[in-house]
């Protein structure tokens, strides 16, 4: 087992099966083996012993019951008592007869005398259900037919604070595989047991959040594509993170510019300017109206113009600022001439040139991106925040598409699109972290990345995105130093940035 950090799509986990599975590989036996050994391991932890518990086996058509019957026949044969749930007239055929051999008992649903309710009470009164409806073979749109109301009675046991544990076989049956939707029924899991490589599911907003704790299973596969969906781990940001050599000085450690805060938001100025001196920036210079109230709190910022590495714009800039928005399109001017990298947010959004590179990093929420979706696209792109919510890899990409930025949407999971089908979802932020100023925090943080590798991200399209990708863990992780468990400001977010990047340094975190 190891950590989920790749994912890969149905398509390409199919093509790294081929090969094995034509050469006689038992690809399905090595996948059951560690799915029923995952659920022996539960089942004692729930219930003190193996033998004796109780397992429902939801079993769909396709390979993917296959998995769950072969598993339910290898627990059957430990003692435990298995009711198969089939849910389609044929199943798996050899493993429907090894259940069977092992003693595994079978309903049809839908032939149960009952109904679907009956079946749901059998099951939800099981100590553990191995759900095996959907795999990588799912259409999307959620569970269908009489699986997706058993599936659905069986969430309502779970919000109920009732049900059995489950445990999902390689994906929670019922999301959009490749794109990471919940457009239906979905059985939530405790734990996904994933074969060969993580599926983009996993990984993404909404659908990551139905899987619970995921344990890939290494069956050999040849995965050697581009992954589809990438989770940054604290190794590789230590790897990402701008440490200076032994002759640094302020200018090679990066000079950012910063265009931030009104006399009406000055808070988001100070934020920011925190944030980047914090994460340890060669120099900030700040460009605005409340440069007395920033100096106050930093006094290590400057004022006024001059040469920068890369721009912070945006946080605390309203549309009613006439010179500050000045100074944003004064920014975009050598962004697009000279490519310096930028941070992109909040007000300075509206502001983006036409057409940017990846250099230049989108930091919208969801009703922000929907925003410029709309401004910038045609009419399907005209979507609601909803919309963005509950596609976030599917708009994030057109965002990418139609401005050229790398676009990093926040949100509980943070997408990260960049060139090249590049993309990231990182999950590290608590939800204590979404309260004001602390987007200002992300934004400062990540310009101190951007201005320190601005060389680097010239020569590297995919590089921000990355970069983007790291801001955000360690966002998540100053937060949870600054309180862990508990409430936090975004002052104290930036303040904890020094240690936790200590930290991420060391390998400590
Ligand atoms: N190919 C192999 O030998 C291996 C496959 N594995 C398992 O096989 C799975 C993939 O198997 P399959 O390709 O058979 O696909 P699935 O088992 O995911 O299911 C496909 C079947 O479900 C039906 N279906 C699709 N969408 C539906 C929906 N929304 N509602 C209701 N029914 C729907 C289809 O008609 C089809 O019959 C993997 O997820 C994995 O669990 C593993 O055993 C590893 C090896
Ligand atoms: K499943």
């Amino acid at each position: 087992m190891s950590p989920v950090l790749l994912s890969w799509t149905s398509a390409q986990v199919r093509a790294a099966e081929e090969p094995l599975l034509a050469s006689g590989v038992p690809l399905m036996e090595r996948a059951s083996f560690a799915l029923a050994g995952v659920a022996a391991r539960e089942l004692r932890a729930l219930r003190g012993r193996v033998a004796g518990s109780r397992v429902a086996v939801l079993v769909g058509a396709g390979n993917n019951g296959g998995d769950a019957l072969f598993a339910g026949a290898l627990l059957a044969g430990r003692g435990v008592r298995v009711d198969a749930v089939l849910a389609a007239e044929r199943v798996h055929e050899s493993g429907l007869a090894a259940l069977v051999r092992a003693g595994g008992r079978t309903v049809l649903l839908g032939a149960e005398p009952g109904g679907v309710g009956a079946v749901a009470d059998v099951v939800g009164d099981a100590d553990l259900v191995v759900d095996g409806l959907l795999g990588i073979g799912a259409r999307g749109g959620g569970v269908r037919g009489a699986a997706g109301e058993l599936v659905t009675l069986l969430g309502e046991r779970r919000a109920g604070g009732g049900g059995p544990f489950v445990v999902a076989v390689d994906l929670p049956s019922g999301v959009g595989v490749d794109d990471g939707t919940r457009a239906g029924p979905v059985l939530d899991a405790d734990v996904t047991v994933t074969f060969g490589g993580a599926k983009p599911a996993l990984l993404l907003p909404p659908a990551a959040a139905a899987a619970g704790r995921v344990e890939v299973v290494d069956l050999g596969l040849p995965l050697d594509a581009q992954p589809a969906v990438v989770r940054l781990e604290p190794a590789d940001v230590a790897g990402l993170w701008p440490v200076p050599p032994p002759d640094a000085h302020k200018y090679t450690r990066g000079v950012l510019g910063v265009v931030a805060g009104t006399r009406a938001y000055p808070g988001a100025a100070v934020l920011v300017t925190t944030a980047a001196v914090l994460a340890g920036v060669g120099m900030v210079r700040y460009l605005g109206d409340v440069a007395d109230l920033v100096v106050a709190r930093r006094p290590e910022v400057v004022t006024g113009t001059g040469r920068v590495q890369a721009w912070t714009l945006g946080p605390g800039v309203s549309p009613e600022d006439a010179a500050q928005r000045r100074r944003v399109e004064h920014a975009f001017d050598g962004i697009v001439h000279r490519g310096e990298p930028a941070v992109v947010d909040a007000g300075a959004l509206d502001l983006l040139p036409a057409h940017v590179g990846p250099h230049v990093v989108l930091t919208p929420h969801a009703g922000e991106l929907a925003r410029l979706l709309g401004e910038r696209g045609g009419r399907d792109d005209r979507v609601p925040r909803e919309a963005v919510e509950a596609e976030p890899l599917r708009w994030a990409r057109r965002a990418h598409e139609l401005t050229g930025a790398t676009v990093l949407l926040k949100g509980a999971v943070t997408v990260v699109v960049g060139p090249h089908g590049v993309a990231y979802a990182q999950a590290e932020a608590p939800p204590w972290l979404a309260t004001a100023g602390a987007g200002d925090v992300l934004a400062g943080l990540l310009g101190a990345m951007l201005a320190a590798r601005d060389a680097d991200v010239h020569d590297d399209p995919t590089l921000p995105a990355a970069l983007a990708a790291g801001a955000a863990l360690v966002h998540g992780h100053a937060a949870d130093r600054a309180n862990p468990g508990g409430p936090v400001a975004a002052r104290a977010v930036a303040q904890a940035l020094p240690a936790t990047v200590a930290a991420l340094l060391a390998g400590r975190s």
